[in-house]
């Protein structure tokens, strides 16, 4: 069988925690990120792609990885954002009619290392009692000292902005330019299905880099406007809540998702904080207060909002809570059109629970239009 040899591989966590593997193939190097898993037993094409993993080490937790290959369509953008992927077993074969390609030529292309063979079990349950650390993967098994020297100059996810590196350096358009409405996406890490769903609902838009100006995004008149989910930190995101704040003002609707959810709540005041550990899972219970509905959600974020402060805000109501903890998953301004999502309701993977999400957006849009 081919890479029967396969080199010897470690992860070795910030705090001299090791776990072994193998390397995936042939490849050889070292990655570093913040260690984080997530639970989802499918959409791994879509989460390596998804820009908000930027800068993260994935440890996937299905058992089996790589089983149904890649398709050159199933991406949340145009490369893989993940710094590095630790799984169990790799899978080599793939079988499913739609595959493109193996998921092995799909990380090669995009030159991502990736070990298997790992304790992901064990690993898991460590990462989730000893909270997000970073971490580094590595074929140079026999260097340990030099690793743990340079993973100790790795930046802490806290505090660093990573919107820069994945925003697009240039405004463009998406969508059918005759389109009912026209919605300004402020891009700090924008997920293609994002685009996919506003687009079906009838609606062109213009996506601007992380800095667009508010005077930038409103030149064009949209109907609305839109914050995107994106990785890293969002309190450095000072550009991103100076225009969130003046999307607030002009009055037209907003809509936030994920990093773009925390950005609205610090455009109000509310404070982030970085959790313990984040939600990453497609399995995620989340109650609609307004509702008093369930929604079963895609998750994927390590910061949330500060829930007291929230409550405090005589300007925002709390729209949605995560049922694991209590944190707050969605928030709306009172007596506005403006509201926001710490989940993911295009979903990529995921269920649809939240879809509904969108056409409230465009309901408000539609109520707001001339
Ligand atoms: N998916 C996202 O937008 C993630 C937001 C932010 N980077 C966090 O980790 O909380």
């Amino acid at each position: 069988m081919k890479y029967q040899t396969r080199k010897k591989a470690i992860l070795l966590l910030a705090d001299g925690t090791i776990f072994h593997g193998k390397a995936v193939g042939d490849k050889e190097g070292t990655a570093f990120g913040e260690a984080c898993f997530n639970t989802g037993m499918t959409g791994y094409q879509e989460i390596f792609t998804d820009p908000s993993y930027y800068g993260q080490i994935m440890v996937t937790t299905n058992a089996h990885i790589g089983n149904y290959g890649a398709n050159n369509e199933e991406v949340e953008s145009d490369s893989v954002k993940i710094s590095g992927l630790v799984c169990k077993n790799f899978s080599y074969n793939y079988s499913r009619p739609d595959a493109d390609l193996s998921l092995q030529e799909f990380l090669d292309k995009n030159n991502l290392l990736a070990i298997s063979d790992v304790d992901t079990r064990a690993l898991v349950g460590y990462i989730r009692d000893n909270g997000a650390m970073n971490a580094v993967i590595s074929t140079d098994v026999d260097n340990i000292e030099e690793l743990k020297k340079k993973l100790a100059e790795v930046p802490s996810m806290e505090g660093l902005e990573l919107s820069s590196k994945v925003s697009t350096k240039e405004a463009y358009y998406y969508g059918d330019k005759d389109a009912k409405y026209k919605v300004s996406a402020l891009d700090i890490g924008i997920k293609k299905n994002i685009l996919r769903n506003l687009a079906k609902r009838d609606a062109y838009i213009k996506v601007f880099p992380y800095n667009a100006t508010f005077e930038e995004m409103s030149s064009w008149n949209p109907d609305g406007y839109f914050i995107s989910n994106g990785p890293g930190d969002p309190e450095p995101l000072h550009e991103a809540i100076a225009s969130a704040k003046e999307m607030i003002k002009s009055d037209k609707p907003l809509f936030g998702i994920c990093l773009g959810h925390q950005v609205l709540a610090l455009a109000n005041g509310v404070s982030t904080y970085k959790m313990h550990n984040g939600h990453r899972g497609i399995n995620h219970p989340v109650m609609n207060l307004v509702t008093g509905k369930g929604e079963i959600t895609s998750q994927n974020h390590g910061f949330a909002i500060n829930r007291e402060e929230a409550e405090a805000n005589a300007d925002l109501e709390i729209t949605h809570l995560h049922l694991n903890d209590n944190t707050v998953a969605g928030i709306k301004m009172k007596d506005k059109n403006v509201f926001s999502v710490q989940y993911h309701p295009e979903a990529s993977p995921g269920p649809h629970d939240a879809d509904y999400l969108f056409d409230q957006f465009f309901e408000m849009i539609q109520s707001t239009v001339n």
